[in-house]
């Protein structure tokens, strides 16, 4: 693969008594926002320190418009990098902090009132702009967190990395801000990769999403491809808000010939696509059930509720099948209390079937 944007082939680091990260490939295309998600501890903060030569990877190569950057010093590879640890400098001001990197050596002189004024604006846009004399010893976490993204968005770079930019900020915030860095790093033209454990987070910035788990790439694609089509179980699980349910079965014939999902309790007709797809003979399966496909009243499974959760427009309910929990969405307001015993009713739309040994979709 080619291009003039931010290109990891096969990069991987071991520390000592760990699994390890990688070997992993990703690429970003210049103007193009890659989200890097997947739970605590996978190594997403790992990559980014090794695209910025914090880390030394072991293996691999980071290549960025066209250049390998192994050989380059942390300071010499046009990297704007925000850490998730914010650090911040102690003893400066918030605006010095974020005109910091604009005053290294070697970087273009801008006038006071040139350099003023471009702080600022990122400030403004933070909603921190009245705060740009204070230490950030004086801070909130949400507003360090803003502070440390303006000083990573204020630079001129080749490549952008977020890590969890937005993650300690109130809903509302998080919501202007996700939209407005978005646009602006789509307009810069510049590669930027976005790190989040929040997977809905990272289906709404980016153009494509890479989903990490146990420090490997599990799937790099599309966000709609990743939302409708996990490519494993563990991406399955991680995706959707609430994530997608997993119940394991058999794919075995029904009265027609054609294949159906048994198992928990349920006996499922396929639809016409995926039953001709997956025609080949009885196998175990894991089906994967997203929470709006399953509504209350109806026959295809028979549920005890758990918890109902009303959140205005829908409600939450969690309700065992078997011994196995699950979580449906629903549009219904209407009252369930805890051991009630629901039907449901399953869209054969919303199902995907995964092969029970590899875990991988079918
Ligand atoms: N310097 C180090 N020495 C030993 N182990 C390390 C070191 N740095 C990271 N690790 C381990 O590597 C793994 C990946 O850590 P990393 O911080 O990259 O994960 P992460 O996905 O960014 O997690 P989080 O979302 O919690 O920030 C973890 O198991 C961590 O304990």
């Amino acid at each position: 693969m080619t291009h003039e944007g931010l290109i990891l082939s096969d990069l991987a680091r071991r520390f000592s008594g760990e699994a390890g990260i990688g070997p992993l490939g990703l690429d970003i295309r210049p103007g193009e926002i890659v989200a890097l998600t997947g739970p605590s501890g996978t190594g997403k903060t790992t990559v980014c320190r090794m695209i910025s030569g914090l880390e030394r990877p072991d293996a691999g190569e980071v290549v960025l418009g066209g250049r390998a950057l192994s050989a380059l010093p942390v300071q010499a590879r046009g990297v704007a990098h925000m850490f998730e640890s914010y650090a911040l400098y102690s003893h400066l001001s918030v605006a010095q902090n974020v005109a910091f990197p604009l005053l290294a050596p070697g970087k273009p002189r801008l006038g006071r009132d040139a350099l003023a004024a471009r702080v600022q604006e990122l400030l403004d846009v933070a909603q921190i702009g009245h705060l740009g004399a204070r230490k950030p010893g004086a801070l909130s976490g949400g507003q360090k967190q803003r502070v440390a993204l303006c000083r990573c968005l204020v630079q001129d770079a080749a490549v952008f990395l977020l890590d969890e930019p937005i993650s300690h900020l109130d809903a509302k915030l998080r919501n202007e801000l996700r939209g407005w860095i978005r646009r602006r790093q789509t307009a810069l033209g510049v590669p930027t990769l976005w790190s989040t454990p929040d997977a809905m987070e990272a289906l709404s910035v980016a153009d494509r999403v890479a989903v990490m788990i146990d420090g490997r790439i599990a799937q790099f694609a599309a966000p709609e491809e990743v939302y409708f089509r996990p490519a494993t179980t563990e991406v399955a699980r991680l995706v959707g808000d609430p994530a997608m349910n997993l119940v394991e079965g058999r794919l075995e014939a029904r009265d027609g010939g054609a294949p159906g999902f048994r198992g928990k309790g349920i006996d499922l007709a396929l639809p016409g696509d995926l039953a001709a797809r997956l025609s080949g003979g009885p196998r175990d399966v894991v089906l994967g059930l997203r929470p709006s496909a399953m509504s209350p009243g109806g026959r295809d499974a028979s549920l005890k509720v758990y918890a109902w959760e009303p959140f205005g427009k829908h409600a939450i309910i969690t309700a065992m099948l078997e011994d196995t929990m699950l979580r449906l969405k629903t549009p219904r307001l209407d009252r369930f209390e805890a051991n009630q015993e629901i039907g449901v009713t399953i869209d054969p739309a919303g199902l995907v079937l995964f092969d029970a040994t590899t875990r991988r979709a079918l």
